[in-house]
């Protein structure tokens, strides 16, 4: 089945994390996800991540720091989702090629519908909070 490599960003500020909905009718429409997309032929991942966060966000980002990567099988395809910690360098981020952004508190993102690829992201976010690290 087809592999598709996306590029995604943690981004933080403040004790808080960024999070967007995807619009209603594309693929996983209206549940949240970290933001980015996916990678086109030649870009390296950060290229991508980059790219993904201007057109999606109008943000640029400093240096994104490799985080976890995930593979996941849905139905209609497997997407290899590398998630990078960063942080927004200029700009404010603004839903342009998204439905809603919010900020939320690493114990709020329970709160929010996320694609089931991203189950393990969110227990490293809330676990690391609690005081642990990983
Ligand atoms: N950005 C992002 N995508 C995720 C996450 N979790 C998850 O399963 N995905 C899936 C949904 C999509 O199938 C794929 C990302 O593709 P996308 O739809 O964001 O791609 P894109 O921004 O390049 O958009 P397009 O050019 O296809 O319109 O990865 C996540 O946390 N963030
Ligand atoms: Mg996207």
């Amino acid at each position: 089945m087809k592999l598709v490599e996306v590029a995604a960003g943690l981004i933080y500020e403040d004790g808080r994390y960024l999070i967007a909905k995807r619009k209603a009718g594309v693929h996983l429409g209206g549940l949240w996800e970290f933001p980015g997309g996916k990678r086109e032929e030649g870009e390296t991942l950060e290229d991508c991540l980059r790219r993904e966060l201007l057109e999606e966000l109008d943000i640029r980002i400093d240096i994104p720091i490799p985080f976890r990567i995930i593979r996941h099988d849905y139905p209609e395809k497997t997407v290899e989702l590398h998630f990078f910690r960063c942080a927004i360098e200029t700009g404010r981020p603004s839903p342009v090629d998204c439905a809603e952004l919010r900020w939320v508190l690493p114990s709020e993102l329970s709160e929010y519908e996320f694609p089931p690829a991203d189950r393990p992201i969110i227990d490293a976010l809330q676990y690391q909070t609690a005081g642990q690290r990983l």
